[in-house]
This record gives structure tokens, sequence and C-alpha cells, in this order.
């Protein structure tokens, strides 16, 4: 295994830890998988369903030979994330009029998000190296998940969040984990930058997903799907986007499984944006070379609001190998589809919703056929952006959607 510059090509050892090249890239893993037998490892991987206590129990290092075959177990702290549920939904597929429709909840990891796929590698190979000071800048979710990896370490955390457009229940949990918060005047982005100038002569190990170990450990989720779909994955997978760590981590997993022949086919991805914070989906959509940055991103769904998503060029060569599309959507789509999430008992936080809103939009410009089938990546739990939780549930209490009644009960 060795980190590779996706720009210039320069290598470097899996043994330092850097968030980016000396000539600016990102730095990539690239493993070498020349040796590795798929079929032996579809057996493999089979077994250790049967697993509880071990580190491959875990629905990330269950795959360790695909995601850090050199790691030491005893660095490794995991929770036993991933494990997640994959889902139907008979009403909302009806609904669409699509033949086949998953939702895999990555909203049910250990820390409410997709998150804990990556932070459990990431902390793990951070420990190896020796570091006990992690750091990371965040909307919530990437906090949170860091902060409880850490504690699990014995490790501190550092955490720069912005000080408006988030989710106040996600720093408060981030606190109750132990995390040290400092709060700022800026965006997600405006923290990234500081972390990537001050970092590493702050000697913080950074556990953003321009780490390319969290990338690794994201891997997973499209593993596991298609381990749960007996390595046939839908025509389509649906991602929201936001730094853009995700729909990176998910193209390179496939890549990783059809090269293995694993599986026979590369699923499309689209990659679905909010309105108010879709810089990647505008520069694709006028077929522009390079990023624009929204100064001001804005949306409902708090763990959007990313203006310069650092994986952007790593993002838009994932969508041209798997003929990717992207979209973006409203508030008031991603709200639309959140209630129908709910309300099927699967449940998401905003940002996820954007997936289902994607599909709905993509079916009825009919970039995705009726008769092909799809999978919505749900990145976190309904439970995660109380704001919008409170006002959504008050419109509904008095649209007559929802229903609250007073009575005296006596016995
Ligand atoms: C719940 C949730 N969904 C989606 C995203 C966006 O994912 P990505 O940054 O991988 O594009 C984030 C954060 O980035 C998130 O916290
Ligand atoms: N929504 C994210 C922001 C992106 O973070 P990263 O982990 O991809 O760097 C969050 O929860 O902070």
């Amino acid at each position: 295994m060795k980190l590779v510059c996706v720009d210039c090509s320069a290598e470097r050892s899996w043994r330092e830890f850097s968030m980016a090249c000396s000539c600016g890239g990102r730095l990539e893993v690239v493993q070498d998988l020349s040796r590795v037998d798929g079929e032996r490892l579809k057996t493999l991987f089979h077994e250790r369903l049967a697993e509880r206590m071990s580190v491959y129990a875990s629905g990330v290092w269950r795959y360790k030979e695909l995601i850090f075959p050199e790691l030491p177990e005893e660095y490794i702290v995991t929770k036993f994330e991933g494990n997640t549920g994959l889902y139907t939904s008979e009403p909302i597929r009806r609904k669409l009029g699509i033949r086949e429709l998953y939702f895999k909840a990555q909203s049910e990891n250990p820390s409410g998000s997709f998150k804990d796929n990556g932070m459990t590698v990431a902390v793990s190979h951070g420990r190896s190296l020796g570091y006990n000071r992690f750091a990371c800048a965040s909307t919530g979710n990437t906090s949170s998940s860091l902060a409880m990896y850490a504690a699990m370490g014995e490790c501190t955390s550092q955490v720069y969040v912005p000080n408006r457009s988030i989710s106040m229940n996600k720093v408060l949990q981030t606190l109750a984990y132990g995390a040290q918060v400092i709060r700022f005047d800026g965006t997600y982005d405006d923290g990234i930058r500081f972390l990537e100038q001050h970092g590493a002569e702050l000697g913080l190990y950074v556990c953003n997903s321009v780490n390319p170990f969290r990338i690794e450990g994201q891997k997973s989720i499209i593993y596991e799907t298609a381990q749960n779909l007996n390595w046939e994955l839908p025509d389509w997978i649906l991602i929201p986007g936001g730094a853009l760590s995700n729909v990176s981590a998910l193209g390179k997993g496939l890549r990783d499984l059809k090269n293995l022949g694993m599986i026979d086919k590369v699923p499309r991805i689209a990659l679905i944006q909010a309105e108010g914070a879709s810089p990647f989906h505008r520069m694709m959509a006028a077929g522009k070379e390079q990023l624009t940055p929204e100064t001001h991103p804005a949306t409902k769904a708090s763990a959007l609001n990313i203006g310069n998503p650092p994986s952007w060029q790593i993002a838009r060569r994932v969508l041209q190998l798997c003929q990717g599309v992207t979209c973006s959507v409203s508030d008031e789509e991603i709200l639309a589809s959140k209630r129908m999430i709910d309300q099927s008992g699967i449940g998401c936080e905003p940002a996820s919703a954007a997936t289902l809103a994607g599909l709905s939009k993509l079916l009825n410009d009919q970039t995705i056929g009726k008769e092909e089938s799809a999978l919505c990546i749900l990145t976190g739990n309904l439970l995660k952006d109380t704001e919008i939780l409170a006002e959504t549930t008050d419109e509904m209490l008095h649209s007559g959607l929802a229903h609250v009644t007073d009575e005296v009960v006596s016995s």
C-alpha cells in the first residue's frame, strides 16, 4: 500500500501522515490487489458474517484485505460500525413508479452517520503512527464521529465547527463524547483551510475526508451493499454531495470490485446536491473544467453547507468512469422526500433525503428509466437535525399530517 498524489503522481509511504502532496494535490491510497483472489474473498467475507467480538465483526474491518491489509489489529478502534440495514419501501417505490428501489441506512452507524465507516480507519491509522491528538473541521457529523472514536481510543479530539447554519444537537453529541469544540465565524470550507495550513504544526492528525484513509474506510459502504445483494448491484446509486467524500469512496470501491471480478457490472452514480450549495453540479452542468466555489453556501440540509468541496477533482474522475450524472434539488424537494422516508419507517436527516428528491427528478426527466433499479444512500440519522425536525413536525401538525391529542388518563 502507498499514497499517490492525484495531480503529480508523487508517491509516499502510508507510514507518514499528510493532508496533501507537497504540490498541493490530493493523496489517494493505492493498494496492490494483483495477488488478491476475488472469489476467495467472497467466501471469507461471507464466513466473517458469523463473527461477534473480533474486529472482523465490524462492517468495515470485515473487508480489511481491501481496506488496510497492513494495519496491525492492535491499533484498530472499532464500534462494529457498518452492518447497516438495506431496506426497500413498497409505498415509495410505487409512488415513483420505478421497478426496484433500495435504501442503505448508513444512518444506523454508532454515531448516526456514514462518517463512522471512514473514521474507524483514519483514527486507527493515526494511532498506528503514534498520534493521540485528532482534529477535524465539521458541520457536526464528522465531529461527532471523530469525538466518539477518539474517546474509544483514549485519545483527544479538537473540532472546528462554524458558529451558524449547523445543527446544535450534533455539536452537543460531539461535546458529550468529550471533544474540545472550537467555534469560528465562517463555513466548513474555512475550517478545512485552517487545518490544511496549521494542522501539521499543531501536531494534529486531521480526520476530514481529505485524509485518504477516511476514503478507504468509506469504500466499505459499497462492499457491504454488494454483499447484501449477493454481489449484484442496482443500475443506479444515488449519493448526496457535500465535500464529495462518498462519491470518491464509493467510486473507488466499485472500481476495486470490478477489477477483482467480484461484480460484473458497475452501476451509474447520480450525485445530488442541494441547490444552495451546488458548486460541483454547476461546474458539471456547464461542462467546465474548474470548480467555482460558492462563498455563501445555504441549505436547510445543514450537512451539505459546503461551498468548496475539497475532493472535486477525484469526484469528477469517478463520474467520468461510471457515466455518472449530477443534479441539484431545492430545500422544499429535500424536505418533501425526507417526509416520505421518515413515514416509510426508515427515517433520515435532511441531507440524506436529497437522494430521493434527486431520484424523483431524474425519473421525471427520463435520465433514469422506470424499468431500472436504484439505491439511495441515506447518510445520517433522523434525530440529527433536530431544528429542522421541529420545524417540519410543526408544519405537519398544522396541516393535519401529524397528531398530538391531550387526554386526561385516570386509573
Ligand atoms: C449526513 C450527511 N450527508 C451527506 C454529506 C455529504 O457527503 P460528502 O461530504 O461525502 O459529499 C454529509 C457531510 O459531508 C453528511 O454529514
Ligand atoms: N457534513 C460534513 C462535512 C464534510 O466533512 P468531511 O468529513 O467530508 O471532511 C460534516 O459532518 O462535517
